[in-house]
């Protein structure tokens, strides 16, 4: 196949940021995607409606003139939001969904939640009103292994909250474990799982063989091959409750190329092309649209988008930036190590 239209495709996770490395990378997303959910990790957090509505106006007027791009807005869940807010959020048309930090899991997080005892009138309101929570599934118990904070969690976090409080719908973000998909595809309703783009590509290895790659260092932390494997099995399956959410997460490189790095990976720029050829290596890209276009929009609620983007097979590699340049420093274009050929050819 050398060429493939598909509907517009959502970033069901995204970083944006503020300031002048929101103005930076915004194109690189609304360029292709219709829609993105907003990571709420800024510094201080997103944490009630006000702050979700004053970012969502930022981030409308760094969008370049001719963009249609729409922000969907997450709360930044801590021991003391209110129930009523995040109701209201929702009412209003605001709140896509609320996000849960185990505190100290990752970038920004130190606000996020010790005690979920704390968090169980907002997520009883949650479920009774049919919102959403996305979670960055790690437990920060430091005697776990960082290896195995994601298998941790769903044992010790996700699944007792999720038995005692089954109506509520839960996004477990950024799935990066064989652990993750299983449980997900067990679960007999209400559940779902994002991946993204890079770990369909690289496995723990790009970040530690042949010399450290910060670069290449993310949270939840790459794992090993088998479990790159489920991830891709998982993306590629059609299955319904797998979407893209991309964790595109710019950091400027002077602050990944340091003795303490932060996570993050910054895919924005090439993840379209890089998920066709995952899917075309799966044989599967027919069902690229399932991933990117349909799965994401049928579990929140919302229609595909009805516009459509064209990719095609370039004969010679195309190029990207090896990074970008924003008011805030140069960030580093993840780099999946081998040649892309697939490009968007035709944006909506
Ligand atoms: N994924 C990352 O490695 N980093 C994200 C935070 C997150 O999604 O956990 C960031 O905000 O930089
Ligand atoms: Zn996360
Ligand atoms: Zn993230």
């Amino acid at each position: 196949m050398q060429s493939i239209t598909i509907r517009r495709p959502d970033d069901w996770h995204l970083h944006l940021r503020d300031g002048a490395m929101l103005e930076g990378v915004i194109a690189d997303t609304s360029r292709t995607f219709a829609r993105a959910i907003i990571m709420p990790n800024l510094v201080p957090p997103v944490v009630t409606s006000a702050d979700a509505k004053a970012y969502r106006e930022r981030i409308l007027k760094a969008l370049p003139d001719g963009h249609r791009f729409q922000p969907l807005m997450t709360l930044y869940l801590t021991e003391h939001t209110s129930p009523d807010d995040v109701e209201e959020g929702k009412n209003s048309g605001l709140i896509t969904a609320v996000k849960l930090y185990p505190a100290g899991a990752t970038t920004n997080s130190h606000g996020g939640v010790r005690d979920m005892e704390k968090a169980m009138p907002v997520l009883e309101r949650m479920a009774k009103i049919g919102l959403p929570l996305c979670v960055h599934g790690e437990v920060t118990t430091p005697e776990v292994d960082i290896f195995d904070r994601e298998a941790v969690f769903i044992e010790t976090v996700l699944d007792p909250l999720r038995q005692r409080l089954p109506e509520l719908k839960v996004t477990m973000e950024h799935v990066t474990t064989s652990d993750g998909v299983d449980y997900i595809k067990a679960a007999r309703g209400n559940l779902a799982g994002s991946i993204t783009t890079h770990h369909l590509i690289i496995n723990r290895n790009a970040i530690l063989v042949g010399g450290i790659r910060p670069h290449y260092y993310c949270l939840p932390v790459a794992k090993r091959e088998n479990h790159r494997l489920a991830l891709r099995a998982a993306a590629v399956s059609g299955d319904p409750r797998f979407f893209l959410g991309t964790d595109s997460a710019p950091h400027v490189d002077p602050l990944k190329e340091c003795a303490c790095g932060c996570a993050g990976i910054y895919t924005s720029v090439n993840t379209m092309s890089c998920l066709a050829h995952v899917f075309e290596q799966e044989s599967a890209l027919e069902r690229l649209e399932a991933f990117v276009s349909l799965n994401g929009p049928a579990w929140y609620g919302l229609q595909p988008n009805e516009e459509r983007i064209t990719l095609s097979r370039q004969a010679e590699p195309v190029v990207f930036p090896a990074r970008i340049e924003t008011g805030a420093g140069p960030v580093t274009v993840f780099d999946p190590m081998f040649p892309l050929h697939w490009q968007v050819v035709q944006q909506a």
